[in-house]
This record gives structure tokens, C-alpha cells and sequence, in this order.
């Protein structure tokens, strides 16, 4: 069958074996790698189960001892190295991260640069895992607290940020002196395997690391049923989450879920509109809407809600949309067909509750999954995209009179990851950034993602920081050692 080349400085960074305790392997069976703003075959890459995953866990736990004994700043040359690898190569893993994911090239060089940053990040953080000292309770005693790496980590990884949530479990793990088994996303492992690449080439031990794909039960049941496996980090649907917190029951391992969102973005009279219209088309449209901290659900109080409507309109009627590979896209591909089923399927229930489709609405021109982004106003709490998660390109503009109403119906979400709003006035800003049940607020912004402050929701969203000095405390244990006979 013939497959689509990429234009790659490095055609050795796209690999189609999985990285196993320290080798490159095939499998008896293989999955295919398609890109989405084609449908055009790009890999095929190992269908793996519990037998390698096994292989792997018992690899990065012989590695770590070496691992965790090394000094911080020894521990952190390596992933310096690796850091400076990746942003070497950002542009061929840009286009390996396009052509699988379809989001438009520069946001990929972006991604690049952001999982980058919590190597870098973390290489810096793991010299600062502090334990303490504490004023014993008998003159004869002293009392120390130890962090020490947790043990074997687990990650478990979706699709719409191909090589950022690798970084940004992986970061925190190695630097804490651990070892991690990754099982990358099946509809993007060739990010996954680049990465894998240069981390090899960064010098990183043996077996430290590995990246297993294939059948995702399989795999995370091989993880969750051996003991070795200390903590599981998972990044993908609440329902996959909940399943994954039941199997860990069993080795009682700890666990971090970064789930799905439902995010509110408020627009109060007194906003700048002009900074609402942008922050709302970059926190909405960013990667066509496939991320968790994408604005869900869009409130624009009475006095502009017409004019907000309207300039939301316009600027997303400016946005190009197309093959991310191509120059100049700001909106590339859904994931699959089943993405655009579901935003079908919620803009539908909005029009039949009584929503105004004020643009877009339907598939692209463009064929395969692409869809034109939309905006629908006149939406109310009745309909599905008020409690769901689009995970599209549909931004839904609720209309809201008072203050305590719409942080009610921000609030109403058996969600909590992120939540935005525009004000100028003081008063509205602390009262609504701290009355918000949600892990993350932006004011005034619609990106809030950076390597150095903590990432991570409430409620279904999950729980566990990811980034910042919080990051690390995840992959380490508290040990407190009591010394008798002074
Ligand atoms: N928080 C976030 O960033 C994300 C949220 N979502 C939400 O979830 C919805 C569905 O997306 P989807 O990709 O299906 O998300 P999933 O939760 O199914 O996928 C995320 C990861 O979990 C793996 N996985 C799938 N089934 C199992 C299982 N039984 N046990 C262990 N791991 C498993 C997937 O593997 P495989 O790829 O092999 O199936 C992938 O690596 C989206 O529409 C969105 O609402 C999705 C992705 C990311
Ligand atoms: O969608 C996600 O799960 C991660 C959001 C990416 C980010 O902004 O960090």
C-alpha cells in the first residue's frame, strides 16, 4: 500500500517499532497510523500487549536503582540533553505531529516547544526535591523527611497533544529518579516514538524508558496488576479515568487523572471586547477544539451579548481551514469520524432546543473530518452542549443577566478543570476567580498553559498537578525518619 513521505531532516525520527526495555521491536500484528486531513496511510506501527508491557515494567525498575542514585544535577544533564534534542528538531517533530493529528504546522511547532519545556523544567525542578528536618518530640530523638522516587510510573496518553503529555509525566518521573512505561495514544505513537528516539540518543539508561502501543485494555491492565507499577498518570476521557481508579484499587497505586473538561468563558459588561473576541476564538479554536481546556461554553452577559455575538462571528468566519501541514491554516482536521459525529450530533440538540446557528454548522467542504467552525447563539442550559464536552470546533453563547447566575451555571458541571472570564473591574475578578469550582482560572486570557504553574481540575475532571514544582511531588514519597539515642 502506498504511503504519504514526509519532508523530514531526519527520516529516522519516524519509527515504526515500539521502544521496549531499551530495544526497538515489531510485533506479530500491526495497527495503522492514518493521517487525518487526508486519510492517507502514513505507519504501521506494533500491536503490543500485556507480555511486552510486562518486559518493560521489569526494565525501568532494574534501570531506576542506577537511575535514582545519581545526583540531581547528573540526573538533569541527561535531560538537558534531551531538551536540547527536541527543540533541535522541532520542525521534523512538528510535521510527524501534524501529519498524524492534523493540527496546523505552527501549533505543532508550539506543542513542540511546550512538552520541551517540562524537560527542561523538571531537569531544574528535581535538584530542589527538599525533605526536612522537624523539632523532635524527645530531646534524645531527631526527626528527618526524606522524598524518595515513588517507583515504577505508569503513563497512559491521548491523542490531541501528541507530545506534550508525554513530557509533562515523563519530565517529573525521570527527574525524581524514576522509570516510566508510556502507552502512547494509538491514533498518534509516532510522536511518541520520535521522542523515544531522542531520549535514547540523550543518553538516558537502558530500559529507563519505554513506549508500548497496541491494545489499550491489554496494556493498562498489565500495568495496573503489577505491583511494581507505583503510580499511574492518565490523560484522555473521565470514563476511561474511572475505569483506570477501580484496576488500581487492586496494588492500591497511586494515581493522577487529568480528564475531560467543560469549560466555562465569561464575558461581563465592563470587558475589553475586543480581548474577549480573541481570547474566546484562541481558547475555543486552538487544535479545532480538541482540548480539555477549550471553552465549552461561552457567556456573554445581556449589554453585549448582540455585539459579542456578532464580532465572534466574524472572527471565526476569518479562520482558514485546512491541511495543517499547508501555510497559513488556523483550524486543521477533527480526529476521526466518530468527532464529528459528536459535534454533529451536539449542534443538532442545540437547534432543536431553540439555538441560532450564527455560522458554520456543517462538515467542511474539505471532506474527512473537517469541520467548519460555528458559533450558536441562544443557547440554554437544556441542551447537551451545556453539561457534554464538544471536544470540536462549536463555540455555543449562553446569554446571562447577574453575577451569581452565571457562576451558578458555571459552576452547574460535574466538571472542574478550567474556567475563564473577562471583567475590568476589580471586585468581579477576585469574587468570580475564587466563587469558580475549577482547577484553573484565567482572567482576562484565554491561554493559561505554561510548564511552570500547576495543570490539573477538579470534580470528573480528575485530580494530581501536572507542571510547576507541584509536578514532581506526584512521583515521590514522603519518608520520615525518626533517629533514637542522641
Ligand atoms: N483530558 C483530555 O485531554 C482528553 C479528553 N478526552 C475526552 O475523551 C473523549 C474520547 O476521546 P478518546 O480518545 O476516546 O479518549 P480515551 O480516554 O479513550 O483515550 C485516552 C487514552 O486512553 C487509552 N485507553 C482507551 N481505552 C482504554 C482502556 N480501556 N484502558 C486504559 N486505557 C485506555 C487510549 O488508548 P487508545 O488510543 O489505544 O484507545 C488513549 O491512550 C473526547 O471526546 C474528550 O471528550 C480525550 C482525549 C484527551
Ligand atoms: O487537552 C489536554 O489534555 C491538555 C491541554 C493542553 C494544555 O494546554 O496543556
Amino acid at each position: 500500500m502506498t504511503r504519504e513521505t514526509l519532508d523530514l531532516k531526519r527520516p529516522d525520527l519516524l519509527r515504526e517499532q515500539a521502544f521496549v526495555a531499551g530495544e526497538w521491536v515489531s510485533g506479530a500484528s500491526s495497527i495503522e497510523v492514518r493521517n487525518p486531513a487526508t486519510g492517507g496511510l502514513l505507519a504501521t506501527v506494533p500491536k503490543l500487549g500485556a507480555a511486552d508491557t510486562k518486559k518493560a515494567i521489569d526494565a525501568a525498575q532494574a534501570a531506576m536503582k542506577g537511575w535514582a542514585k545519581l545526583t540531581a544535577k547528573e540526573r538533569a544533564n541527561t535531560l538537558r540533553r534531551w531538551f536540547e534534542l527536541i527543540m533541535a528538531n522541532q520542525e521534523d517533530l512538528a510535521r510527524i505531529m501534524t501529519a498524524e493529528q492534523g493540527k496546523p504546522l505552527g501549533e505543532a511547532r508550539g506543542e513542540i516547544a511546550y512538552a520541551a519545556s517540562f524537560i527542561e523544567w523538571f531537569a531544574e525542578e528535581g535538584k530542589r526535591i527538599y525533605g526536612d528536618i522537624i523539632p523532635a518530640h524527645a530531646p534524645d530523638k531527631r526527626i528527618m523527611v526524606l522524598k524518595q522516587p515513588i517507583g515504577v510510573a505508569a503513563a497512559i496518553t491521548p491523542w490531541n497533544f501528541p507530545a506534550a503529555m508525554i513530557t509533562r509525566k515523563a519530565g517529573p518521573a525521570l527527574a525524581a529518579g524514576c522509570g516510566m512505561v508510556l502507552k502512547p495514544a494509538t491514533a498518534t505513537p509516532l510522536s511518541a516514538f520520535a521522542l523515544c528516539v531522542l531520549a535514547e540518543e540523550a543518553g538516558l539508561p537502558k530500559g529507563l524508558l519505554s513506549c508500548v502501543t497496541g491494545s489499550a485494555g491489554e496494556i493498562a491492565g498489565a500495568m495496573t496488576s503489577n505491583p511494581l507499577v507505583r503510580k499511574l498518570s492518565f490523560t484522555g476521557s473521565t470514563e476511561i479515568g474511572q475505569q483506570l481508579m477501580v484496576a488500581c484499587a487492586e496494588n492500591v497505586t497511586k494515581m493522577s487523572l487529568e480528564l475531560g473538561g467543560n469549560a466555562p468563558f465569561i464575558v461581563f459588561d465592563d470587558a475589553d471586547l475586543d480581548a474577549a473576541v480573541q481570547g474566546a476564538i484562541l481558547s475555543k479554536f486552538r487544535n479545532a477544539g480538541q482540548t480539555c481546556v477549550c471553552a465549552n461554553r461561552i457567556y456573554a452577559q445581556a449589554g453585549i451579548y448582540d455585539e459579542f455575538v456578532q464580532r465572534l462571528a466574524k472572527a471565526t468566519e476569518a479562520l482558514k481551514i485546512g491541511n495543517g501541514a499547508e501555510a497559513g491554516i488556523d483550524v486543521g482536521p477533527l480526529i476521526d469520524e466518530a468527532a464529528v459525529a459528536k459535534v454533529e450530533e451536539h449542534i443538532a440538540d442545540a437547534v432543536a432546543h431553540g439555538g441560532r446557528i450564527v455560522s458554520g454548522g456543517k462538515r467542511h467542504p474539505l471532506g474527512h473530518s473537517f469541520f467548519t467552525p460555528t458559533v450558536i447563539a441562544d443557547v440554554t442550559p437544556k441542551m447537551a452542549v451545556a453539561q457534554e464536552e464538544t471536544f470540536g470546533p462549536v463555540a455555543p453563547v449562553f446569554r446571562f443577566t447577574d453575577e451569581a447566575d452565571v457562576v451558578a451555571q458555571a459552576n452547574d458541571t460535574r466538571f472542574g478543570l478550567a474556567a475563564y472570564f473577562y471583567s475590568r473591574d476589580l471586585g468581579t475578578v477576585w469574587r468570580v476567580a475564587e466563587d469558580l469550582e475549577f482547577g484553573i482560572v484565567g482572567v482576562n486570557t484565554g491561554i493559561i498553559s505554561t510548564e511552570v504553574a500547576p495543570f490539573g481540575g477538579v470534580k470528573h475532571s480528575g485530580f494530581g498537578r501536572e507542571g510547576s514544582k507541584y509536578g514532581i511531588e506526584d512521583y515521590l514519597e514522603v519518608k520520615y525518619v525518626c533517629v533514637a539515642g542522641i
